[in-house]
């Protein structure tokens, strides 16, 4: 049937519930009498342009009730009869749509994540106003049914999140720490075991060295013995030795005075130590330092003096060293990689984190409080898992540990609405397949992709029989360091950032 309002206009026939004659009895009645009713400026054919360009398309007025909608968006909802949504609430059709918070806002939501079904869409919402300015109703696009070719920037987004957090955590309080024992979540033997050691290594003042694999919270304890030590009112500055050129360290911890460098250093600056005077001081990845730099670290920390780049002047520091790595410090001595005066002067209080996958027993009050860290920061509502959802998190691997639940748990988040946390949404986020009941490997999939899931696997197993030590896993996989670093990195490759985080090269 062509019900289009002007008689004189060719039909459309390929929107299917279009603006007829009854809607518009009802449109005249929902828009204030004015030079641009609803629906006016998509006139002359856009509607048509949408319907070929967009995957699917839908308008509701201000009460957000349906105005019009393409055919194909119709049958994607199973609809039978298109024009039957026509005047129905949004959320009739789309249950999770928030085409209603864009009416009563008019702010636009560019880019969004919708679950309808078993369906993740992504959509863009636009609200649409009159020439007065006044919310008329709102425009939403079906981008794309599938969310994973944006996988890459919902990856992004977490990893920026932790830059952002920890960038906003190192302002503020002027470098004060942030967290204290409390935010250490998890009850289990071992974590109480760290806990206790952490406490005493608060109490007393002297070098602490934190034993484990990346995203096991080492930085969390740091902030924590900070927080309880009699240190607690000055400065807590962290640096990570591994995210900084070799060429560049020795500025970086001690400062250079002006007219040390050219160029960008002119100035003169800083360094960790002079910053963290009378605080602490957080050294992430000691076992990534050079030989010549170990020693210089080694007089630091026996004299207390610092020699800034460029001066001859030794300057008096008050600094208590919180040393961490994830490699194996004893047998770098060993190998003749780290030098064992360092290491006996770093190692009097050595604490070791549990992989995560030694602590299952927290994995549920992790979830819970992370959860409810995302909830807290997002606005959006605490996600609850199911029994299902916690058995395919406790099967994982975790050779990212904490960081990497976190990730996951984010991106879950974003991809799935209500309170649930489904366990289909964390399969398909899940680098390796983590499943109860592993799915068959056939299927689909391009040779690419089927390459990409393939090295994921590999890498995964062997970082965890590798303890999470990347050292050991390339050398397992005979592939150098860096080049190991570059496949964690690789979103394609690991959608949940497994290796060393960005937030790292910000410290
Ligand atoms: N026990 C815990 N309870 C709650 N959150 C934790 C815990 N341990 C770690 N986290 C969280 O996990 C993330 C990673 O922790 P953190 O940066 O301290 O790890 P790390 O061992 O220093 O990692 P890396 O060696 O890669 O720098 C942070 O967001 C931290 O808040």
């Amino acid at each position: 049937m062509d019900t289009s309002r002007h008689d004189n206009k060719p039909a459309r026939p390929k929107v299917a519930a279009r603006i007829n004659e009854e809607t518009r009895v009802e449109e005249t009645e929902l828009n204030p009498p004015g030079p641009a009713p609803l629906c006016q400026s998509l006139q002359h054919g856009l509607l048509e342009l949408f319907e070929q360009q967009f995957v699917g398309a839908l308008l509701v007025d201000r009460e957000a009730r349906v105005q019009w909608i393409t055919a194909r968006y119709a049958a994607l909802l199973g609809l039978d009869d298109p024009a039957g949504a026509l005047n129905r609430p949004v959320e009739d059709i789309l249950p999770h749509s928030r085409m209603r918070e864009v009416v009563q806002s008019g702010e636009p939501i560019v880019l969004d994540f919708m679950n309808y079904k078993q369906h993740h869409f992504v959509v863009s919402r636009f609200p649409l106003q009159d020439g007065d300015g006044q919310v008329v109703g709102a425009f939403g696009i079906l981008l794309s049914e599938r969310w994973q070719p944006l996988k890459p920037l919902v990856d992004k987004l977490s990893q920026l999140q932790e830059t952002l957090d920890r960038v906003r955590r190192d302002n503020a309080g002027s470098r004060r720490a942030r967290y204290g024992f409390d935010d250490i979540i998890g009850a289990g033997a071992a974590c109480r075991d760290m806990q206790r050691l952490g406490q005493r290594a608060a109490a007393l003042d002297t070098t602490v060295l934190l034993l484990g694999e990346t995203g096991t919270g080492k930085e969390l304890l740091a902030n924590a013995i900070h927080a309880a030590s009699p240190r607690r009112q000055k400065p807590f500055v962290g640096l990570n030795v591994a995210a900084v050129p070799e060429t560049l360290l020795e500025a970086e911890f001690f400062g250079a005075v002006a007219g040390a460098y050219t160029g960008a250093e002119r100035k003169g600056r800083d360094g960790k130590f002079k910053l963290a005077d009378g605080g602490t001081l957080f050294l992430d990845e000691i076992g990534d330092m050079s030989l010549p730099m170990q020693a210089k670290l080694l007089r630091v920390l026996q004299e207390q003096e610092i020699e800034p780049l460029g001066s001859n002047r030794l300057l008096h520091i008050d600094v208590r060293v919180i040393a961490a790595t994830s490699r194996d410090l004893r047998a770098l001595v060993d190998a003749g990689l780290f030098r064992a005066d360092l290491f006996y002067r770093l190692n009097v209080l050595p604490i070791r984190l549990p992989p995560l996958r030694e602590r299952s027993e927290d994995l549920p009050a992790l979830v819970d409080s992370l959860l409810a860290q995302i909830a807290d920061r997002t606005g959006l509502p605490q996600r609850k898992p199911g029994a299902a959802a916690l058995a395919l998190l406790a099967a994982y691997p975790w050779p990212g540990n904490i960081r990497e639940l976190r990730n996951v748990l984010e991106q879950a988040v974003m991809l799935s609405d209500g309170v649930a946390l489904d366990a289909p949404v964390l399969q398909r986020i899940l680098p390796v397949a983590a499943t109860v009941d592993p799915p068959p490997l056939a299927g689909g999939g391009t040779l690419a992709q089927r390459l990409a899931e393939t090295e994921r696997r590999v890498i995964s197993e062997t970082l965890a029989l590798a303890g999470g030590n990347k050292t050991e896993a390339a050398r397992a996989l005979g592939i150098s360091r860096a080049t190991l670093y570059e496949k964690l990195a690789d979103p394609r490759l690991f959608p949940a950032q497994t290796g060393p985080s960005l937030a790292g090269l910000v410290r």
